[in-house]
């Protein structure tokens, strides 16, 4: 028996997607030092949207870097493309409707701020960009040290570390700011997830 398709005219607009959705996409910019909580803070928020019934997509090294861009190290000029890279793949997720949540250094203020400028000027219309600022004094994301990485930096046997011998720009004016020396992983979630309910975010 022939499947019965029903035609539409021209192609889905931006609205029209999120009403058949039922969910508008957003993009959730992580960014902070290596052991600051990014990629801890983003699987927790991500699993907390999904079990909201939301679709959420984590973006981060394991998917990121091993894959796409896999061509690339540490240097800045890397570090500016890889950036660059995942804001335009950021968009693309955002656009079709999921909150994107993105775990990477992202050192850079102006690579943040093209990243945010693809999105805020984004045709038919803007897609949030919110930018977290995952803090922690780099003593304590030292001391923190999971993979040993900082270990090794200051051993002079990795070269660039970030917040070591590569520099770190803080955000001057990030949507939300986290403390992950003063708040626990269940704070830091409740801290974005109120953020995205404010602004009407996270209704299905
Ligand atoms: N030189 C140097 N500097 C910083 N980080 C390094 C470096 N070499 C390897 N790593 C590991 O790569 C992870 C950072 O990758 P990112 O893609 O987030 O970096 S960046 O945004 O391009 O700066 C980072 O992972 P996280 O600890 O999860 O942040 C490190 O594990
Ligand atoms: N409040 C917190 N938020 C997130 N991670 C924390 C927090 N407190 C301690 N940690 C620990 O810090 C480490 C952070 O590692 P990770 O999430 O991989 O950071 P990043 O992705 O920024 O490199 C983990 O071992 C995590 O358990």
């Amino acid at each position: 028996m022939a499947t019965n398709i029903t035609f539409h005219e021209g192609a889905v607009t931006q609205d029209e997607r999120a009403k058949l959705l039922k969910q508008q996409g957003a993009t959730i910019w992580l960014t902070g030092l290596s052991a600051s909580g990014k990629s801890t803070i983003a699987t927790a928020l991500e699993q907390h949207l999904l079990h909201k019934g939301l679709h959420a997509y984590r973006l981060d090294g394991d998917n990121i870097r091993f894959g796409l861009n896999k061509d690339l190290g540490f240097d800045p000029a890397s570090r500016v493309e890889n950036i660059r890279r995942i804001g335009e793949v950021s968009l693309l997720f955002s656009e079709s409707c999921a909150l994107t949540v993105t775990a990477f250094i992202s050192p850079y203020v102006s690579d943040r701020q093209l990243a945010r400028e693809l999105h805020e000027k984004h045709k038919p219309g803007p897609i949030p960009f919110i930018e977290v600022f995952v803090d922690a004094p780099l003593s304590v994301v030292e001391s923190r040290d999971p993979k040993g990485l900082y270990k090794k930096a200051r051993a002079g046997e990795i070269k660039e570390f970030t917040g070591i011998s590569a520099p770190y720009e803080a955000p001057p004016n990030p949507e939300i700011h986290i403390r992950t020396d003063e708040v626990d992983v269940a704070g830091a979630v409740a801290q974005i997830v109120e953020y995205l309910e404010k602004k009407g975010l996270t209704s299905a």
